[in-house]
């Protein structure tokens, strides 16, 4: 997640293509100049991943495997969310959001490192955007008197079946133990933030960007979002696709963490926020799910041989979190200082 320090990407824009001239937009910075294309992204059915008929079984995980080496994010749908569970969550979001003094949002402004919920309100070049972050687990830290704690609470008792099945399945594509991921995560302990965003439409809106350009710490990212548009996802192939999240899908994003467990083998991915297009208010709910704090995470002994030595360093969960002085909280990436040399 993108913290205080979080760097924006200075990259040549990418050609535009003439298939896809209705993307182009003004060239007045390099990221603005970026042509993200509307690109379907893999759809994994999270019920067929554990389904009785092997086939099917089968041809789910191998979906899984080819997304999260190729693509590192997908739609994940037939999960055990409700859908009214993600609507009412949203909706008491933007009504918390909506109807609670800006006195009454700053006492929760940053006091300490060992803060358990942060408001914050950007709005700078480089970042428009009001959010709450809080710790969601293994405690659930949201103030009682918000008026969207019981939905959270709902959608993070779902979220918590959808984490452990998706890390025994993808422990599974890596030819592990169906617990591995669970296991050398400590995912039972696991220091999990949930990210209220907020986005302005872009007429309230100091420039085109909701949020830089980053990846994000830990296992994985959930998100659920109210209105689509805004987030684009830089692929492995070095393409900007403006993602789109169908109703009652969950889009998953693979962290820094597992790329280090892994090696490099399913990598985490940069993204951004716009908000250039954005007529209305866009809310995400934006889930880091990770380690527990004193979990140490390396390249595990399964992903290096003397083809692929280890290309990150180890350290805990923790660690990595305060890198740059950085608090847990902040949920700032630590990739840069993770990896021991460029390009992995
Ligand atoms: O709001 C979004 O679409 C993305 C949010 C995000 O990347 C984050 O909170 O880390
Ligand atoms: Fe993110």
């Amino acid at each position: 997640m993108a913290g205080r320090e979080a760097a924006v990407l200075v990259q040549e824009p990418i050609t535009p293509s003439d298939s896809n001239p209705h993307h182009l937009i003004p060239n007045t910075n390099p990221l603005e100049s970026i042509v993200a294309v509307d690109e379907e992204i893999p759809i994994i059915d999270y019920a067929k991943l554990f389904s009785d008929d092997l086939d099917e079984r089968s041809t789910a995980l191998q979906h899984l495997s080819k997304a999260c080496e190729e693509y590192g994010f997908f739609n994940l749908v037939n999960h055990p969310v409700p859908d009214n569970v993600i609507e009412c969550t949203l909706k008491k979001i933007a009504d918390h959001f909506r109807e609670t003094e800006a006195e009454e949002k700053q006492k929760y402004l940053k006091k300490s490192s060992q803060d358990t919920v942060v408001f914050g309100l950007n709005s700078y070049a480089c970042e428009n955007r009001e959010f709450a972050k809080m710790v969601v687990h293994p405690e659930n830290h949201c103030p009682p008197d918000h008026c969207y704690r019981e939905a959270l609470e709902e959608y993070m008792k779902g979220m918590e079946e959808v984490k452990l099945g998706l890390a025994r399945a993808i422990s599974k594509i890596l030819g592990q133990e169906e617990t591995y991921i669970e296991d050398v995560f400590d995912l039972k302990r696991g220091f999990d933030v949930a990210s209220l965003n907020v986005y302005p439409p872009c007429f309230n809106s100091k420039s085109f960007m909701g949020l830089p350009t980053h990846t994000d710490p830990g296992f994985c990212v959930s998100l659920v979002q109210d209105v689509n548009g805004g987030l684009r996802i830089l692929t492995h192939q070095g393409k900007w696709i403006s993602v789109s999240i169908p109703p009652s899908a969950i889009l998953i994003q693979l962290g820094d963490h597992l790329e280090v467990l892994t090696n490099g083998k399913f990598k985490s991915h940069l993204h951004y926020v716009m908000v250039a297009k954005n007529k209305v208010q866009r809310i995400s709910l934006a889930t880091l799910h990770g380690p527990s704090l004193d979990t140490f995470v390396s390249p595990a002994p399964e992903f290096v041989d003397e083809h692929r030595p280890p290309a990150y360093r180890a350290m805990t969960y923790r660690q990595a979190l305060e890198t740059n002085g950085n608090d847990p909280i902040d949920m700032t990436t630590a990739l840069e200082h993770l990896r021991l040399c460029e390009g992995v």
